[in-house]
């Protein structure tokens, strides 16, 4: 029998913080092989809305479970770093430490950032992680001190260690923050790529630009609930965007990318 369960199911969480909710989602399912972006302002709730599917946040407790992979409530920890890669803006600020970029690469084959102590990386996983670095065309950079690298060089480390060990899902949480053009665009490069294969990715962002053209679905945030959810090509219009921002902002296309300008 084919599993009709959607990859991710999200239903009636409500998370709250200090007192208030800070996110409540009535509905949420991604099938398998599907991208979307996530578009909002500065504290519409984007973050806490990852940090449900990464389990860094808990939703309220109520006896049905409110987030479930492919239909199953019981998922462990381990099963969801297995699960999912993450790439986040804020990751590359948590790396302290003197080491070759292939082992941040090789950490994302035990859920770190780095390799924990206490475990040996055998050949096999360290060809994994070069292999990875070789296809994101950043192989020369194996051997740099990640310290050393670029913003933008060591974001795409970042996204070789959210992909060596294959997951199932993509989170991109403001990949794109901090990075000059050259960055910015062999990031969205390789999201259009991922997603293009067909590898679901979940886009959160302030900018329509950083929305691939591969990823069709949009939903927007605002003040901790999911206020619209559909195509992107419905959603990305000045009306809706200046609405959401609160400020006037002129939608514009360029073949098949949009970006924000103030009006
Ligand atoms: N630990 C916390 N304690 C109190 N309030 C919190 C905490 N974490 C988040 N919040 C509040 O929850 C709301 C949603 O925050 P969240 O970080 O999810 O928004 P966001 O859309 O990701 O913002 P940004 O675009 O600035 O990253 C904000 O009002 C934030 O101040």
């Amino acid at each position: 029998m084919t599993d009709l369960s959607p990859l991710l199911r999200i239903r009636d969480a409500h998370v709250r913080c200090a007192g208030r909710e800070i996110l409540a989602v009535d509905e949420f399912s991604l099938a398998e092989g599907e991208s979307v972006a996530l578009l909002g302002p500065n504290g519409s709730g984007k973050s806490t809305f990852i940090g449900l599917i990464t389990r860094e946040v808990h939703p309220l407790h109520r006896d049905e479970a409110p987030v479930l992979f492919r239909g199953d409530a019981r998922v462990t920890l381990a099963d969801i770093k297995r699960a999912l890669g993450v790439v986040s803006s804020t990751m590359q600020d948590q790396i302290r430490v003197h080491v070759p970029a292939q082992d941040i690469v090789a950490g994302g084959l035990f859920g770190s950032l780095g390799i924990p102590q206490r475990c040996t990386v055998t050949d096999g996983q360290r060809a994994r992680a070069r292999a990875i670095m070789n296809e994101l065309g950043i192989g020369d950079l194996a051997e740099r001190d990640i310290l050393t690298l670029s913003t933008g060089q060591a974001r795409r480390v970042l996204i070789a260690r959210a992909l060596v060990h294959d997951p199932d899902v993509l989170i991109f949480d403001e990949p794109c923050t901090g990075l000059d053009p050259e960055g910015m665009y062999y990031v969205r490069q390789t999201m259009s790529a991922l997603a293009r294969a067909g590898r679901p990715v979940l886009l959160v962002t302030h900018y329509p630009e950083d929305i691939a053209p591969e990823i069709q679905r949009l939903l927007l945030v605002r003040d901790g609930r999911i206020v619209a959810d559909g195509p992107k090509e419905a959603l990305l219009t000045s009306e809706t965007m200046s609405g959401l921002f609160g400020v006037p902002l002129e939608v514009v296309r360029t073949r098949d990318r949009y970006s924000l300008v103030d009006c």
